[in-house]
């Protein structure tokens, strides 16, 4: 592989991003300072990571191609902050199964991992300058904004913590105490970004360029939300249970806006196929009656999906073969691993089974009253335990 300009490491960086904040920085780095970029994208250890993690790791493997030194955070204390969406004895677990996952699929898109740095957030959010910083942020920072920067980021809850206000202040500090020049996230993350911009510079620090992918509709069809199996793909699903959640994905003909499969195509399969081909050409085959179709472009494909040239059926048998490929060495390290099946069971434990319902004495009526806000019984308590550790991944 030749290696790039400094323009075209530009280019590489920010394409399919929907915005940049800071792209003079990005200039000042790469042309002027002729250095590599440093950029981290966090991720809060919570709920299972599944197939819309590739999404930004297409992206981390654009940064790595153009040279970028990459930092993956695990936000194991911002999972949490984060209104407890993950209970504080779990979230070192589930930084650890991310951490085993990540590099999995990393991996399985041709990336290799001795470039990227992996940062455990509570590895240095404890430390007394960055504790220090929290306060000294905190003393600048009002109310008001700091809940504004959370509000598409932090769980919405009906008695908000005090933790989901600290949560945007460590996301802007961990930029500088990572020594980063840019941030790359969600542009759900952009309230988070801009509260960076704006008060960094208040603590003596630089500000730092930020890049933002466009939120993905999720491949299955409507909203993720983790309560619904069917609602997202598992990175260790099956084949044959990927297969089916596609076959049942929402995918209306001809329509390209909003459609999770054209878009899991347009943000991972295309670009990926681009980075592992020797020609530097994407390719998508699409078989339709018997003929292949060959796509180098997601222009070329949205043209023909909205002429109908291609259908559902057709894009999603493609999509469901690509996406297969790409998962079949995760679960093959996966099932080859008893550390990584060890850490999955650690990390996400699985519910005990329930309890047998005690017969109830009968006295007199035949049925003991209850008082009023009694719970049901003694399975109650650990039930609510397992729902708080429920996660919500609708954001
Ligand atoms: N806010 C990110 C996680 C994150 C946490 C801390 C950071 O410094 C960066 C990112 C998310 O929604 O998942």
């Amino acid at each position: 592989m030749a290696s790039l300009t400094a323009k075209e490491k530009i280019a590489l960086i920010t394409r399919n991003l929907q915005e940049v904040l800071g792209e003079e920085i990005l200039t000042d780095v790469i042309e002027k300072q002729n250095r590599p970029l440093k950029i981290y994208w966090g991720t809060a250890t919570t709920g299972r990571p599944h197939c819309g993690y590739f999404v930004p790791m297409t992206k981390l493997a654009h940064f790595l191609r153009a040279g970028c030194e990459v930092t993956i955070l695990l936000a194991d204390l911002h999972a949490f902050l984060d209104n407890m969406k993950a209970p504080i004895e779990l979230v070192q677990h589930r930084a650890k199964y991310y951490e085993f996952l990540v590099k999995s699929v990393l991996k399985s898109i041709g990336v290799s991992i001795d470039k990227l740095r992996f940062v455990f957030g509570s590895s240095y959010q404890k430390s007394e300058a960055y504790i220090m910083d929290i306060f000294r942020m905190s003393s600048i920072v009002t109310e008001h904004d700091a809940k504004k920067a959370g509000a598409e980021v932090v769980k919405q809850v009906a008695s908000p913590l005090l933790s989901g206000l600290i949560y945007p202040l460590m996301q802007a500090l961990d930029e500088e105490h990572l020594g980063v020049d840019a941030q790359f996230g969600g542009v759900d993350q952009r309230k988070i970004f801009t509260l960076a911009v704006e008060n960094l510079p208040s603590l003596g620090y630089k500000t730092r360029a930020h890049l933002m992918n466009p939120m993905v509709p999720g491949l299955a069809g409507g909203k993720m939300s983790a309560s619904d199996p069917n609602s997202k793909i598992d990175l260790l699903d099956s084949a044959a249970d990927v297969e089916k959640k596609l076959k049942k994905a929402v995918c209306a003909p001809k329509e390209v806006e909003g459609n999770g499969v054209i878009a899991f195509v347009e943000y991972v399969l295309i670009p990926i196929s681009e980075l592992g081909a020797e020609d530097g050409k994407a390719r998508f085959v699409i078989e339709k009656d018997g003929q292949e179709i060959v796509y180098e472009t997601i222009e070329k494909l949205k043209e023909d999906y909205t002429a109908d040239v291609i259908g559902p059926k057709e894009l999603k048998i493609a999509t469901t073969l690509a996406l297969n490929k790409l998962l079949d060495p995760i679960r093959a390290e996966y099932a080859s691993s008893d550390e990584f099946k060890e850490i999955e069971k650690l990390a996400y434990p699985p519910p005990p089974a329930p309890e047998k319902k005690k017969k109830e004495k009968k006295i007199g009526t035949g049925y003991v009253a209850k008082k009023k806000g009694e719970s049901s019984g003694s399975a109650a308590a650990p039930t609510e335990a397992i729902d708080g550790l429920k996660i919500d991944e609708s954001k």
